[in-house]
């Protein structure tokens, strides 16, 4: 059997706030396997980012082990690219020296961060604007170029917390498209956090519904759909339909 990507032992939170200690993350046991495309959903603040950035390592759990292949998370490390709900581009940086940077940290060669970059500001439909300033993007293509930015590092896992949150229905459709078939053709492990159930379910091999604070998973559920299927064909299929009613259920309703 191949190691867990991500494996969440016994894990849980507690912040010590100015107005005392607040309980985040409830016990939480989590085994993610390479490869799979994994959203979190559930209320606001039921500890979904907190989930989040105890894998990226910004956040050392109260209790529990972390383990990305294997090893234990004790800070952030170049294998798991976040990306953010809003882009924090280099704005003194052109578009592809965003996407080179973090390249140029790890001394990769100029040549080869150049076609890097290229690559994936061309898979992410940048292509024409590698010399443009950030201002100069919309915030649809800012997001895009913070993904690729992450992407060109090329981390064995993606953190994504709500990265198409701040966007407007139509370029959030069409991101949610691309985020798809990068997916599909590289194979990254992702884990992605959102509110919207039907992100959720269209993006993901599966879904995990977290109860209200102190968060625990309280749906884990498989979604079956093939990663050749276009988001519109997903959309009407009735296993996805399905599915987006059980996790909706399981977001208003708390456990079984
Ligand atoms: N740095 C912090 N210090 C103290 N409490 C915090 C801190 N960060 C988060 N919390 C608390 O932990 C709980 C979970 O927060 P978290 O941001 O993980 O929830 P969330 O599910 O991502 O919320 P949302 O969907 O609204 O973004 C909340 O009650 C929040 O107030």
């Amino acid at each position: 059997m191949t190691e867990p990507r991500i494996k969440l032992a016994e894990v849980e939170h507690v912040y010590e706030g100015r107005s005392g200690a607040v309980q985040a993350l409830g016990r939480t046991d989590l085994t993610v396997q390479p490869g799979e495309f994994v959203s979190v959903v559930g209320a606001s603040g039921c500890g979904k980012t907190t989930l989040l950035r105890i894998v990226a390592g910004f956040v050392r759990a109260s209790t529990g082990s972390v383990e990305i292949d294997g090893e234990q998370v004790t800070g952030p490390a170049p294998e798991r690219g976040v990306v953010f709900q809003r882009p924090s581009l280099y704005p003194w940086l052109s578009v592809a020296g965003n996407v080179e940077f973090g390249l140029k940290m790890r001394r990769v060669p100029r040549k080869a961060r150049r076609e890097t970059a290229r690559r994936y500001l061309d898979l992410v439909g940048l292509g024409d604007f590698a010399d443009a300033a950030p201002y100069e993007l919309s915030g649809g293509m800012q997001q895009r170029c913070q993904i690729a930015r992450v992407l060109a590092t090329e981390p064995s896992t993606v953190l994504m917390d709500e990265p198409f949150g701040a966007l407007d229905a139509l370029t959030r459709e069409k991101l949610q498209g691309e985020l798809r078939s990068i997916w599909a053709a590289e194979q990254r492990t992702v884990l992605f956090v959102t509110h919207s159930v039907e992100e959720a379910v269209l993006l993901s091999t599966r879904v995990l519904v977290m109860s209200p604070r102190p968060g625990r998973v309280i749906l884990d559920l498989p979604i079956e759909s093939d990663p050749a299927d276009d988001l519109a064909t997903l959309r009407t299929s009735p296993a996805v339909l399905a599915a987006a009613e059980k996790v909706r259920a399981a977001v208003t309703s708390g456990p079984a």
